[in-house]
């Protein structure tokens, strides 16, 4: 039996992973179960892909380098997987020494047997910056649609795929700068010298390995319209350097270097790594992705291993499933529009459940269609009406009336087994091929096989008219039970154990299937899963409806509205300590604004999982040196406000001169007396425990705040916390805002 390497798409770091993206997680995790139970060694690595401009301008933007952006969602990605219970070898990342290393020796070797050629070509360069700009790193006006705000690769209004070049009025999105036009060099990997060997590679490896039929089908169209060189080098610094002279400002483009993640990954799994990579007559690759990912795995990344002269092991099965979408729409991360790993988390349905209609439900030939109704309907009839009600129905039985082991010596039905070992061989075959809808489909229909034949036998009758023919029946099913519980351990690992604990079979092993001997008794029986009810899926229809940004405003305007009848009668104190959070922020970044004179992009430690950014209009008031480091209070919860094109998520607290015109003074209340993430309330209130919704910039200025003799207060109360009040050192008695 050849070793099996499993890998999974390496999921792009910078977003929480959808149900459409788990996909392809959980298909690889089904099948790297599926083969340790059948007795494969196997590796399964994944890890999250990180390099690349999203994550640079992303982090830019944030105010963080781009490696605690990474290692944030790195963590949020392995807390999403270890619930759905995802049973990595190793999950690892891509910004690592190791892939460094690897990455840059496949280079060096490709380079060295002729792979790599060199172009030269116009490029959008800033001067201030001192870098060439990737194609995110320009903005401008859309030469198609003239809207503002066209990215260098993409404009989002019009949807054009651009040329930076082409762009009116381009900036860099660092400085705000004008670049100039400059000639640089790029590397390109020459796809077309490689193609023969793509091509003698492919027609066997597709056939042997019985790729899906998508793989097949988009790399033919690839080898036939003619591979063209592609470009591995970009103008980045996060990213791989390239080991060249000349190179010294740039890195291997993300896609280069992602399909040697999987490699990377396992060398910092394993210190065997090269027995999996490189051996490969002994070893098979199995691999899954979503159909967009295709030729990156079936072309490029082939093409590059072929040409480093290497002797790899190479893609053996290609699993890349069509596209889950969702209630009619697509699955988006940009959008927001779906559920997403952590949503799922908290709907109270157990991971097994979910892991259960993501397989009979897996998009594994063509686009299927997340409903909630169809989520409900197959979720309550097969996996609850059909599966647990064969084991709960059997088993209870079973237990109420055979109490001694005399069941067990009881002969098995014999055309029941037959008909039974018949469908598992069917199953293995589906499993071998990674072909886990129809595997759990059929495994679903053996269970309904098992209730036909129990409603046929009538045990409740036949017990006492025909003991021995109940007895066979009921062996029979308490074994088919048994090679049920096995089947379904690579979809539902919990649910599996349950079962095989019912039988005190726990050591059985995907061999055993149809293998009938050692079963004993039969333990405590419990109930598998609770029915979704219909009052439960019509409220997380409606709570998971529309974009993660309509959803985060209806409730903001429930809540506002149940507030606002409550602030009919109360104090503007208690209105203020029930409607606005003040914290304490810490100011780690000031950066000018590159499109306002007056304003500051301030980035604000708030002791939350994410940095946050506000903008202020302070510039005349206050050097960058003066804010920088400084604590500062902020109204955490005012409504998020764009400010010439950057979001600004709250506002800090000045006071000003009553008698001066209005926005020609300001004191910004430094805060040094308080730590950073504390909550500041009226003296008397103490900070609401729950998320309090967005407050419109207009409600917030209608609760007026001033300073009394330099105390900050509400209402006649001072805003602090424990006793010690918020104060200003200027203008002692005037507005806050
Ligand atoms: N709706 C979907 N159904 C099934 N698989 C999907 C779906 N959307 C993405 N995938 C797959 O999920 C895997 C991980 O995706 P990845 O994190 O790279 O992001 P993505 O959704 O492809 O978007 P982007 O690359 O734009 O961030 C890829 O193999 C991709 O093909």
């Amino acid at each position: 039996m050849k070793k099996r390497l499993v890998t999974s798409a390496l999921p792009y770091v910078n977003n929480i992973p959808h149900l459409g993206n788990l996909t392809q997680v959980l298909s690889a995790d089904v099948f790297a179960r599926f083969c340790r139970l059948k007795g494969y060694e196997t590796l399964y690595i994944c890890g999250t892909d990180e390099y690349g401009t999203a994550t640079e301008t992303r982090a830019l933007k944030e105010g963080i380098s781009p490696r605690e952006l990474c290692d944030r969602y790195h963590a949020i990605h392995r807390d999403i997987y270890e619930w759905f219970n995802i049973g990595f070898d190793y999950f690892g990342r891509t910004s690592t020494e190791a892939q460094t290393e690897i990455v840059q020796d496949i280079f060096n070797r490709m380079d060295k047997a002729g792979y790599v050629n060199e172009h030269e070509m116009e490029q959008l360069y800033c001067p201030k910056c001192e870098r060439f700009l990737a194609d995110r790193f320009v903005e401008g006006t859309c030469p198609h649609c003239h809207a503002e705000g066209a990215r260098g690769d993409q404009c989002d209004n019009c949807q054009t795929l651009l040329d930076p070049i082409e762009l009116i009025d381009p900036h860099c999105v660092v400085c705000g700068t004008t670049p100039v036009v400059k000639k640089t060099k790029h590397l390109y990997i020459d796809l077309p010298k490689a193609l023969p060997l793509l091509e003698s590679w492919m027609e066997n490896a597709s056939k042997e390995g019985f790729w899906a039929n998508n793989a097949i089908q988009v790399t033919k169209s690839w080898i036939r319209d003619g591979l063209k060189e592609r470009c591995i080098t970009r103008d980045l610094k996060w990213g791989i350097p390239v080991p060249k002279p000349g190179y010294e400002k740039k890195v291997f483009y993300v896609w280069f270097d992602a399909p040697i993640g999987y490699v990377s990954i396992s060398a910092n799994a394993t210190k065997d790594w090269k027995k999996w990579w490189f051996d490969p007559d002994n070893t098979e690759l199995f691999q899954f992705i979503g159909k967009d990912n295709i030729p990156f795995h079936t072309v490029i990344f082939p093409s590059c291993q072929l040409a480093s002269g290497l002797d790899w092991t190479m893609l053996h099965h290609m699993s890349s499933t069509e596209y889950l979408n969702y209630e009619g729409g697509k699955f988006s991360k940009s959008l927001g529009i779906g559920i997403f790993g952590n949503d799922v988390q908290d709907t109270g349905i157990p991971a097994d459940v979910w892991r259960f209609y993501m397989f009979y439900n897996r998009p594994e030939k063509s686009d299927v269609t997340f409903t909630w109704a169809d989520f409900q309907e197959k979720v309550n009839g097969e996996l609850i009406g059909n599966l647990s009600n064969l084991v709960n129905r059997t088993l209870t039985f079973v237990k109420r009336f055979y109490e001694d082991e005399a069941l067990f010596d009881a002969p098995i039905d014999s055309d029941l087994h037959a008909q039974i070992v018949e469908r598992e061989k069917k199953i293995d075959s589906f499993m071998e091929r990674a072909e886990e809808r129809d595997a759990l489909r059929q495994i679903i229909s053996l269970s309904s096989l098992g209730n036909k034949a129990f409603q046929a036998g009538e045990p409740w009758k036949m017990h006492k008219e025909q003991p021995e023919k109940a007895m066979s029946l009921l062996k029979t099913l308490v074994y088919l039970i048994r090679d049920l519980a096995v089947m379904v351990q690579p979809f539902m690992p919990e649910t599996s154990l349950k079962m095989l604990s019912f039988l005190h079979a726990e050591n059985t092993n995907w061999n055993d299937l149809g293998n009938w001997e050692g079963i004993q008794g039969i333990g405590d029986v419990s109930l598998l899963f609770t029915k979704l009810e219909d009052s439960l899926i019509e409220q997380l229809r409606t709570r998971f409806s529309g974009s993660q940004e309509e959803r985060e405003q209806k409730k903001t305007k429930e809540l506002e509205k149940t507030m606002d009848q409550k602030e009919d009668q109360v104090s503007l104190a208690e209105q203020f300590a029930s409607r606005v959070v003040l914290k304490v922020a810490k100011i780690t970044n000031v950066e000018k604004h590159p499109r306002g004179d007056k304003l500051y992009i301030l980035t604000l430690d708030v002791k939350e999982e994410e940095p946050r950014t506000i903008i202020s209009s302070i510039v005349p008031y206050y050097k960058e040196e003066e804010l920088q480091d400084q604590n500062i209070v902020l109204v955490s919860n005012l409504k998020p406000a764009n400010f010439r094109g950057e979001k600004s998520y709250g506002m800090l607290l000045a006071a000003s001169d009553p008698d001066a015109e209005e926005h020609t003074t300001c004191e910004v209340l430094f805060a040094p007396q308080f730590e950073v993430g504390s909550v500041l309330t009226p003296e008397g209130f103490s900070p609401v425990e729950e998320k309090l919704p967005y407050i419109k910039a207009d409600h917030f200025f209608s609760m007026p705040i001033y300073t009394e003799s330099g105390v900050v207060k509400i209402d006649g109360k001072p805003i602090g916390k424990d006793g010690v009040a918020l104060t200003a050192k200027k203008y002692l008695n005037g507005p806050v805002g």
